[in-house]
C-alpha cells in the first residue's frame, strides 16, 4: 500500500470525536476504498485534559490551532466552528501553505467561501465541505457531481436538524418550542449559539452554499431573506395539522430571468409532500434539474456519526486524488447575479393573529386584506384560554408577498391585535 494520507484535526467536540471513531472503527475498509490508509497525526482543541470518550494520546497535541497548518500533515480538518476567529485563521493558513482543507463549517463558508475557494484553486489543493450542508447526506456531491450536466431551477429543503427536531416534537407531543430546544442541545445537534438554529441563520448559511453550487452564482448569504421558528406555537402546529399541513422550516432557492431568490422561512407543507414526512433531526433536499428532473436527498442532517461520515468521505476523495474546483466551477466563472425581489414572489400564506375578542376585529383584518389585494381562501376563529382573546387563522389564495406584507403592515399597531401576527408560506 502507498503512503498514508496524514490528517491534522482541529476541534474534538461532537463532530471531531465522531471523525476519530469513524476512522478507527472502519480503518481497514476505508484504507481499501481510499487506496491508502488515512491517519490522524495531530490534533488541537480548547482543553487538552477533557475526557471525550476517544483516546487522543497517540496524536501530537498543539495548543495553537493555527499551527496545525504547519505540522507534518497533508490535509487539515476544521471542526471548531465560527465564521471567523480560529477557524478562518486555520483555513487561510492551511490553504496558504498549499495543503488540502476539509470543514463542516457552513458559517465560515457562507461568509468567506469564495475567498477560500480561490485560495484552494490557486494552490491546486482540495477544499471540501460535504458535512457543512445537511450533515451526512451527500448533497454537495449530489449537486456538484451528480447534477453537473443540468441547469438547476430550484433547490429547497429542510436544512436544520434542530428546528426539525423541535417542530416534530411540537407535532407529536403538543409541546411549545422552548421546552424542546434543551433536548436538541443535549443531543449535540444545536449550534454553540442555538439562536443560529431557531432563527434560521444556520439554514441560510447552508442554503447559500447550495445556491452557489446549484446555480453557478457567487455566494450571496447577505441576500437570503431569513426567518425562524421562534414565533411558531403549539397552536399553529395543531391548526396546520387540521388544515392538512405540517410546519417545517424550509430553505428555498430558485433562479429565473430576474435573478436568484433565496429564503429561509417557516412553511406549511402539504401532507402529500415528501418534506411533510421528514421528522426528527433528519434533513431533506429537493433539487430540480432540466434533464434529471426532481431529485430528493434525505437522511441524517446532524449528529456525530452522520456528520463525521461526510467528513471522512471527503478525506477518502482526497486520498484518491479526486480534485476539481470546490464549487463545481472555478470561482472566476461564477456569475454575479442580482437577488430577485422578495416581494415579487407569489404564493399562498398562513396568517395567524392573536386578537381581542370583540366586535369589528374580523372586519378590520378582512379590510386590510381586501385593500392590499389579498383574497382569503379560509378563515378560522377560535377562543383561546386567555379571557377576552381569540385566535384568527387565515389561509390566503395565491398573492405576491408584497401584498401580504402590505396587509400585515397596515394591521401592525392595531388595538385589536395582541402581539405580532405570524406569517408562514405554504409550499406548493
Ligand atoms: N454537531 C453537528 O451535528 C454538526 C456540526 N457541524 C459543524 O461542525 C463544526 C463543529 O461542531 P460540533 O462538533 O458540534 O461543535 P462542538 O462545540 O461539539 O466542538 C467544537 C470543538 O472545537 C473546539 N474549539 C472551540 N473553540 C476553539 C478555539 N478557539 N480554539 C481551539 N479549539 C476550539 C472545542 O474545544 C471543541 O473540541 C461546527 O462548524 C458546526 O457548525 C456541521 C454539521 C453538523
Ligand atoms: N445545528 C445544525 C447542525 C448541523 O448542521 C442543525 O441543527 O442542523
Ligand atoms: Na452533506
Amino acid at each position: 500500500m502507498t503512503t498514508a494520507l496524514r490528517v491534522a484535526l482541529a476541534g474534538l467536540g461532537t463532530v471531531g470525536g465522531g471523525v476519530i471513531r469513524v476512522l478507527e472503527t472502519n480503518r481497514e475498509l476505508i484504507a481499501r476504498r481510499a487506496g491508502r490508509p488515512i491517519e490522524i497525526v495531530a490534533v488541537s482543541a480548547r482543553d487538552r485534559t477533557k475526557d471525550r470518550g476517544v483516546d487522543v494520546s497517540g496524536y501530537e497535541w498543539l495548543d495553537d490551532t493555527t499551527a496545525l497548518a504547519r505540522c507534518d500533515a497533508d490535509v487539515v480538518v476544521e471542526l471548531v466552528g465560527g465564521a471567523d476567529g480560529p477557524a478562518l485563521a486555520l483555513a487561510r493558513a492551511t490553504l496558504g501553505a498549499g495543503k488540502g482543507f476539509v470543514t463542516a463549517n457552513k458559517a465560515m463558508l457562507a461568509h468567506h467561501g469564495a475567498e477560500l475557494a480561490e485560495m484552494a484553486e490557486a494552490a491546486r489543493v482540495p477544499l471540501k465541505f460535504e458535512a457543512a450542508v445537511a450533515g451526512g447526506i451527500p448533497v454537495i456531491k449530489g449537486l456538484r457531481e451528480g447534477m453537473a450536466a443540468n441547469a438547476v431551477s430550484r433547490v429547497y429543503g429542510i436544512l436544520n436538524g434542530t428546528c426539525n427536531f423541535i417542530l416534530s416534537k411540537m407535532e407529536s407531543e403538543g409541546r411549545d418550542f422552548g421546552d424542546v430546544l434543551a433536548e436538541a442541545q443535549a443531543l449535540g445537534f444545536a449550534e454553540s449559539d442555538p439562536s443560529f438554529d431557531i432563527d434560521g441563520v444556520d439554514a441560510a448559511h447552508k442554503l447559500s452554499i447550495l445556491s452557489t453550487i446549484a446555480f453557478g452564482t457567487r455566494p450571496a448569504f447577505a441576500d437570503v431573506a431569513i426567518g425562524g421558528i421562534r414565533n411558531v406555537t403549539a397552536a399553529d402546529v395543531a391548526e396546520a395539522e387540521a388544515l392538512g399541513y405540517r410546519v417545517r422550516l424550509v430553505g428555498m432557492a430558485q433562479a429565473d430571468a430576474s435573478g436568484v431568490f433565496q429564503r429561509v422561512h417557516a412553511h406549511l407543507v402539504p401532507h402529500a409532500h415528501p418534506l411533510a414526512h421528514v421528522t426528527g433531526s433528519t434533513n431533506a433536499v429537493v433539487a430540480e434539474g432540466n434533464f434529471v428532473g426532481r431529485l430528493l436527498f434525505q437522511g441524517a442532517g446532524a449528529g456525530d456519526g452522520p456528520t463525521a461520515s461526510a467528513v471522512v468521505a471527503d478525506l477518502i476523495d482526497i486520498a484518491r486524488g479526486e480534485a476539481g474546483p470546490p464549487y463545481a466551477m472555478p470561482v472566476a466563472a461564477l456569475a454575479e447575479v442580482a437577488p430577485a425581489a422578495a416581494g415579487a414572489q407569489r404564493g399562498r400564506a398562513y396568517l395567524r393573529f392573536a386578537v381581542a375578542d370583540r366586535v369589528g376585529v374580523l372586519a378590520e383584518i378582512a379590510a386590510a386584506m381586501r385593500d392590499a389585494g389579498v383574497s382569503i381562501e379560509s378563515l378560522i376563529q377560535r377562543a383561546v384560554p386567555v379571557e377576552g382573546t381569540a385566535l384568527v387563522v387565515i389561509v390566503t389564495h395565491e398573492a405576491p408577498d408584497a401584498h401580504i406584507e402590505a396587509a400585515l403592515e397596515r394591521l401592525r399597531g392595531s388595538q385589536s391585535l395582541a402581539g405580532e401576527p405570524l406569517w408562514m408560506h405554504i409550499l406548493d
